[in-house]
């Protein structure tokens, strides 16, 4: 575990709480159709083409639905993958392949995972993109997660490294918040996809994060 500052971390628990709430309270119908437009979005990202191997998640706890996108996937004959918590490494995923014929059991923390063993795991530098869920966002590209530190904790070793995946945030609008602290593990994700928008985070020389809002 890396050192947390408790101030920050309390803060976190706070964000967490109070999105946690805000999501669970919409529809399932809702969120459907969110997924879709947030489906439009990916769509319509220039990367989204060429990409062949992408990774998404099964939407749980009011996360916005993953179902139009994953099935999107499937039509278009892109690889999905979607995590799997790394046995006996505290807070690792593996990201294993899904079809509508691939069996799922549910993990310790209750969300669906792919039943196949480790070897069928993808390096996750041959991911071409990873949708990854968050509980709370801001437009400068800082994200909070569920508190396991899961993503962070597989990308690191991704930070400087030349062939990696883009790395976007899938969510409701409702989810962004004015600001989220940023600590130093955090990975840094290229964008998020909403609904309403795609927020682009480009990196600058010196390591800080100009937004950009492609869709008003
Ligand atoms: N859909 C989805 N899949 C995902 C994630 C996610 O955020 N969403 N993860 C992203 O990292 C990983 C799982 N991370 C999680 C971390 C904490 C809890 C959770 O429910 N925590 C409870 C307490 C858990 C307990 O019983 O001890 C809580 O906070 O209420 C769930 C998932 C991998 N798969
Ligand atoms: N690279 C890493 N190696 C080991 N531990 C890490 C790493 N990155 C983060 N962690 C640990 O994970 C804990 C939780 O981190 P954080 O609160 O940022 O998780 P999160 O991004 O909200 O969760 P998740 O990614 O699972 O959705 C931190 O306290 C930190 O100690």
């Amino acid at each position: 575990m890396k050192y947390a500052d408790p101030c920050v971390e309390h803060a976190k628990k706070a964000i967490r709480q109070e999105i946690r709430q805000r999501r669970n309270l919409i529809t399932s119908e809702q969120s459907r159709k969110s997924g879709k437009a947030a489906l439009k979005h990916l769509l319509a990202h220039p990367t989204y083409f060429n990409a062949k191997h992408i990774a998404c998640f099964l939407s749980f706890d009011g996360e916005i639905s993953t179902q139009a996108i994953i099935e999107q996937l499937i039509i278009d004959k892109t690889r999905c993958y979607l995590p799997k918590l790394k046995p006996m490494k505290p807070n690792r995923l593996w990201f294993l392949p899904y079809t509508h014929e691939t069996k799922l059991i549910p993990n310790k923390l209750k969300i669906p995972e792919v039943d196949l063993a480790v070897n069928h795991a993808i390096r996750i530098s041959q991911l071409d993109i990873i949708l990854m869920p968050l509980v709370a966002f801001d437009i400068k590209g800082n994200r909070l997660g569920m508190g396991g530190g899961y993503y962070d904790a597989t990308l690191a070793h991704l930070v400087g490294a030349k062939e990696k995946p883009l790395c976007f945030g899938l969510a409701f609008e409702e989810q962004k918040v004015d600001s989220i602290p940023s600590q130093p593990w955090d990975y840094p994700l290229d964008g998020i996809f909403t609904q309403k928008d795609f927020y682009s985070f480009e990196k600058n020389t010196d390591s800080t994060t100009t937004a950009f809002v492609a869709h008003k």
